[in-house]
């Protein structure tokens, strides 16, 4: 059974200026111990379908669509329901970490309060000698220095990498089955970034964590994902296997993507390169959302949406593929 199974999901936010369109029937299922990266440029839609599957959206969102986790679909849920799934069940790391650790706690309470949850929550008794030692030792699985320092700090005093760190232990010490991450490593230099990324990656298959990697980057998004969602305004454009699709890329879109890419592209300089911008979601373009950017479009592009179509073991919208 699919751990995740997201089916028809649809987002729209209700603006001054009209209704942004932000998620267009996305669909897609993703099994345990499996990291999708979720790629694509600003304004794609990334962050919205991250809040919309954590139940986080802000209440000038509307969905629709089911959004099924371990068999039970959370678009139903009330808010105590969710609330138990939240942290145990689907953790998620936002762009900004530092925001979701609490500035007045030191880090070792706010680890504590993370195993607290998850013992009662398995009706497991709670000690606090025991979780200082689980704390610390998660903390060296994360290649935190000096734990035992580190942990009598308040989040303001400690660095980018090391609270990304801090948000990984934490989401380790609760043991979710879906860590859904929205591009941690954005902010951090590139060395701390290949560094977290690494662990990620090495923490995934220690855990068996099933992860959503959201990142506009497809060289860091080939790094983690073992499948690859290419999102362009708001719907889906490609997806398949890492592997295949940054080998051979079908949509012009994933194509433009990698030929800006010299560190993993053989493709680099021989596929158009894209120009312009995500469109406007309150009035997205006729046809093909992606036809005034690409250098194939046809008046069938202009005029007709293709749909997401099976292209052999991949998922593809595109009118060249129909
Ligand atoms: N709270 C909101 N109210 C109105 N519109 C919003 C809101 N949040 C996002 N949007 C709009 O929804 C669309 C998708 O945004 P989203 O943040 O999901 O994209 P993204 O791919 O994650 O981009 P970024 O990488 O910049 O976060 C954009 O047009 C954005 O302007």
């Amino acid at each position: 059974m699919a751990l995740l199974e997201v089916k028809d999901l649809s987002v729209t936010y209700r603006t001054p200026f009209g209704t942004v369109k932000a998620l267009d029937d996305v669909s897609f299922t993703l099994n345990e111990g499996e990291a999708i990266a979720v790629v694509g440029e600003s304004g794609s839609g990334k962050s919205t379908l991250a809040l919309a599957i954590s139940r986080l959206l802000p209440p000038n969102a509307r969905f629709r669509g089911s959004i099924i986790f371990e068999g039970v679909d959370l678009a139903r849920l009330s808010p105590s329901e969710l609330r138990v799934i939240r942290g145990t069940g689907i953790f998620m790391v936002f762009q900004e970490p530092a925001n979701s650790l609490n500035p007045v706690y030191r880090i070792k309470d706010q680890l504590m309060e993370a195993v607290r949850i998850r013992r009662l929550r398995s009706n497991e008794p709670f000690d606090e000698g025991e979780a200082l030692k689980e704390i610390i030792s998660t903390l060296r699985d994360v290649r935190m220095p000096d734990p035992e320092i580190i942990i009598e700090r308040y989040p303001h005093q400690l660095s980018g990498g090391q609270i990304q760190r801090i948000m990984i232990a934490m989401g380790l010490l609760m043991r979710p089955k879906l860590y859904i991450a929205d591009e941690p490593t954005s902010a951090l230099d590139v060395t701390v970034q290949a560094q977290i990324l690494k662990l990620l990656k090495d923490l995934k298959n220690e855990y068996n964590l099933s992860i959503i990697f959201i990142t506009h980057d497809l060289a860091v998004a080939s790094i983690i994902g073992d499948k690859v969602m290419v999102m362009y305004a708001g719907q889906i454009v490609e997806e398949g296997l890492m592997s295949d699709v940054i080998t051979k890329p079908y949509h012009p879109y994933t194509q433009g993507l990698l030929s800006s890419l010299p560190r993993i592209s053989k493709y680099e300089g021989k596929l158009p390169i894209i120009s312009g911008a995500v469109p406007s979601l309150i009035n997205p373009p006729s046809g093909c959302r992606f036809h005034p950017r690409c250098p194939y479009a046809t008046d069938t592009c202009i005029k007709v949406m293709p749909q997401l179509k099976n292209v052999e073991n991949r998922r593809v919208r595109c009118h060249l593929y129909a």
